[in-house]
């Protein structure tokens, strides 16, 4: 393809797919067409099941879908154009207005010479686009069957972190913890939810293996911690001068990652005197695996009606926090833009106002990561509040697992070291930076 550079990406330049030597280019031509093409099988192996839950009427739409899948799939592999949307989606007028605004900067827009942030997030919204224009499967999330099993898969796995809570009696109201302690365990689920972050469908073309007794593995990763701030975000959370605290959880991926999430947060209303967690929820499917409202109802409700008595009093606990208003499922269109978080307080100021109410934001995975730092190929020593640019709307921690090209806030020399050693250290998901930033 001549629309390829055979270099990598220049300091300081936003990633795209157009440096064949950078990681959005195999990520475009192989990782995309693998997912697309997993897409399609999977539609096709469920469209009896299908049929009997949207209706006879749905039989024809989805050989439509099918096929508008299949030459999307064409698109990305021969570098098509973008093209505008059509349907009446609430988000269809920005992403018209966001192509727009590329095509008057003079900006190349298709899967190679596009920004990967806004290329990769177009394909998603694309996606989407194929059912927001049917009637019978307008509502019909693709990705279902993927996020279920994977939610089965996991359940097995947290079996270990739910015995420990039990045992210690982390979520015990009438039962007082040192400071100590309660630094401890919360320092214990924080990493639990860091590391569940390696799996996702995205990364993984579809298909993951969970990983059994996370709890145990996360206490030998540490030194895999390449930028390590937990210390800072456990005492801003334990601290006891403010006891009405608000939490913001941008959540990432179902499964394993959704419900160490959910750990993570009963431990924060039960223990921290956080009086309220808004887990902000995807609106629309999104990069396979992450978390929409339908998903994460389903995952309390898998664990709320389980056999295991264990999971059920757990299951329990997380429906009355929803039921009492402590734990808001919010969904914003923001999450599912192609816009970095620094173009928030422009493009959302509603949006960018309603953070600046959180005591500490919390943002999960690599995708949030890569557009708090606006995807940028930065000298791996900027640092991690001047690579977030105008985005600082509260303290805010990002808890991710590296899964892209791009990374800030290294001691001097680490990267130098890491790339001695490791040939794919920023991509493969086997190290994590945990940075914080306030205000
Ligand atoms: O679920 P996460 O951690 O946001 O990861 C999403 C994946 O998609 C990517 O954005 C690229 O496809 C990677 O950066 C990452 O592998």
């Amino acid at each position: 393809m001549n629309i390829v550079l055979d270099l990598p990406t220049p300091r300081n330049e936003k990633l795209s797919a157009k440096y064949k030597r950078s990681f959005a280019y195999p990520s475009m031509k192989d990782r995309v067409p693998v997912i697309l093409s997993k897409l399609v099988d999977l539609l096709y192996r469920e469209k009896q099941n299908i049929i009997n839950i949207y209706g006879e009427g749905a039989e024809e739409e989805l050989k439509t879908a099918i096929g508008e899948i299949s030459q999307l799939k064409n698109h990305v592999q021969t570098g098509k154009p973008f093209e505008k949307f059509s349907s009446s989606d609430p988000d269809t007028d920005i992403w018209n207005a966001d192509l727009e605004g590329f095509i008057k900067n003079g900006s190349k827009l298709n899967y190679y010479e596009a920004i990967w942030l806004f290329a990769e997030c177009y394909l998603y919204r694309k996606i989407r686009e194929i059912f927001a224009t049917k009637s019978c499967l307008n509502i019909l999330d693709p990705f279902f069957y993927q996020k279920s099993l994977l939610l089965t898969d996991s359940l097995p796995a947290i079996g270990p972190i739910m015995t420990h809570m039990e045992e210690e009696g982390l979520l015990d109201t009438s039962k007082s913890l040192s400071q100590k302690q309660l630094q401890e365990e919360l320092t214990m689920l924080l990493k639990c939810t860091l590391w569940a972050n390696r799996l996702d469908l995205s990364l993984a073309g579809g298909t993951v293996e969970v990983q059994s007794d996370l709890l145990h593995q996360v206490r030998n990763w540490d030194d895999n911690i390449l930028v390590n701030d937990l210390e800072r975000v456990s005492c801003l959370l334990v601290a006891v001068e403010n006891s009405s605290k608000i939490v913001d959880y941008v959540t990432d991926n179902s499964g394993l990652e959704i419900l160490c999430d959910l750990f993570l947060a009963d431990y924060l209303v039960s223990k921290c005197n956080v009086k309220q967690l808004n887990f902000r929820l995807k609106p629309i499917p999104w990069y396979v695996s992450d978390v929409m409202p339908k998903d994460f109802y389903q995952t309390v409700e898998a664990v709320r009606s389980s056999k295991n008595p264990i999971y059920r009093k757990f299951g329990e606990r997380w429906q009355k926090h929803i039921d009492e208003g402590i734990w808001k499922v919010k969904v914003d269109l923001y999450w599912c833009l192609g816009k970095p978080y620094s173009d928030m307080v422009d493009s959302d100021p509603q949006l960018y106002k309603e953070l600046s109410s959180s005591s500490l934001i919390i943002f999960k995975g690599d995708l949030n990561y890569r557009k708090l730092v606006q995807d940028i190929n930065w000298d791996p020593i900027t640092p991690f509040s001047e690579a977030i640019g105008k985005f600082h709307p509260a303290p805010l921690v990002t808890l991710r697992t590296c899964k892209a090209d791009v990374i800030c806030g290294l001691e001097k020399d680490l990267a130098e070291v890491m790339n001695a050693k490791y040939d794919d250290w920023l991509v493969s998901g086997n190290f994590a930076v945990v940075q914080f930033d306030s205000p």
